[in-house]
């Protein structure tokens, strides 16, 4: 048996103490590799989902969690309307107000370790009621001091995350994730600053051009009909003459709005140009064309306008109608048939419908 002075038991104690101070430095230095190369991956993500999928499917398989969650603060619903459209695996929780963040943070600006105990609450919170998780990382995604979401790493070990672990890696990485969101959702109001006009909030013309060649060539090489309605506010110098540029705007904003309500998912409207909206009706025959074009005309006609003043105005509008003709060579053919059927709903006193007359494919 060896005694506490003996020099060789000393030594071999002290090798142990060396191999395991060693083995957590090799311990942190993954850690910090893994953190590393999670930060590049999230400054590089190009897109929403790309960023979404990172946080919400990687990080987890990464770092060897049970559950992660990211929540984000959307007062407006502009990420709502966003993202249904967008291919994601899973998708954040919309908050539309900073309740349920102000439980998770109160005053707190900084990663949050919750374990076992008085924090069981706030762990049902963030992952939800029943959860198998036992102790979590919660993380404040900050913006410009605003808090602008959260990011949940949790785990079925009670021991993962305990309040005396430190943070440091933690608030680097909800830091990089939150310039990392941010940037990505101006990217997105940029996109589509790009294919909106700004007073009616429909489509503009650059976006239509290249939808409606799209639209062009699927239905040709599916044959299926493609209905086009060109719709103009009748006598719209006079309005803004008699009421001033500011009405004429609001009525041309209220008119976007309810020809966007008229159409399904599939359609697509544009402002074509001063007073002037394009429709394009994919799979749409002659008849169902003309009842959304007489849907839009009667809304319009009925609709008290309200201007800016608090008062109210009424307007009318034409809409001309052209099917895709069976022996369209371009898209243009369409188009110039809408606009001449336009022209005779103008010459024959506005405020109707009129289909060019051509036989349209699919009738
Ligand atoms: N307020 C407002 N007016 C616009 C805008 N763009 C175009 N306009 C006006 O729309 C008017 C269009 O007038 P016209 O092309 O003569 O047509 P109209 O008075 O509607 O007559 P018809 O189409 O023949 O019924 C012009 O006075 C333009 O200045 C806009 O963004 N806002």
């Amino acid at each position: 048996m060896s005694s506490p002075t003996d020099p060789h038991a000393q030594v071999q104690e002290l090798r142990r103490q060396l191999q395991s101070l060693l083995d957590a430095a090799k311990a942190n230095e993954r850690k910090l590799d893994r953190f590393d190369a999670l930060e590049r991956r999230l400054i590089a993500v190009g897109s929403m989902e790309e960023l979404v999928n990172l946080l919400l499917v990687d990080c987890r398989a990464d770092f060897g969690l049970d559950a992660a969650e990211l929540w984000l603060l959307d007062p407006d619903g502009e990420l709502q309307r966003a993202l249904p459209a967008l291919p994601m695996v899973r998708a954040p929780r919309l908050l539309d107000s900073h309740a349920a963040l102000k439980e998770l943070f109160g005053g707190v600006r900084t990663a949050r370790l919750v374990g076992p105990g008085h924090d069981e609450a706030l762990v049902a919170k963030a992952f939800g009621a029943g959860t198998l998780v036992r102790s979590a990382a919660l993380l404040p995604l900050i913006r410009q001091g605003v808090l602008i979401g959260s990011l949940h790493f949790g785990a079925c070990d009670p021991e993962r995350y305990d309040a005396y672990s430190g943070t440091k890696f933690l608030d680097r990485l909800s830091a990089i994730a939150a310039i990392a969101i941010e940037s990505m959702l101006n990217r997105e109001r940029l996109r589509r600053a790009g294919m909106t006009d700004g007073l009616t909030g429909v489509h503009n013309r650059r976006y239509f051009d290249h939808r409606s060649l799209i639209e062009f060539s699927q239905a040709v090489r599916h044959r299926y009909p493609l209905a086009c309605l060109f719709l103009d506010i009748d006598h719209f110098k006079a309005i803004n003459d008699s009421h001033g540029h500011p009405t004429g705007d609001e009525v041309l904003r209220q008119v976007g709005g309810l020809i966007q309500r008229s159409l399904r998912t599939g359609d697509l409207a544009a402002r074509y140009g001063g007073e002037e909206f394009v429709v394009l009706l994919p799979r749409t025959d002659l008849a169902g064309a003309r009842e959304v074009a007489e849907r839009i005309r009667q809304m319009v006609e009925e609709a008290p306008f309200v201007t800016p003043e608090g008062g109210t105005v009424s307007a009318t509008l034409s809409a001309g109608l052209a099917m895709l003709p069976a022996d369209a060579t371009s898209f243009a053919d369409l188009l110039n048939a809408a606009d001449r059927a336009l022209y005779e709903a103008k010459r024959a006193g506005r405020n109707r419908t009129v289909a060019d007359d051509l036989v349209p494919a699919g009738s």
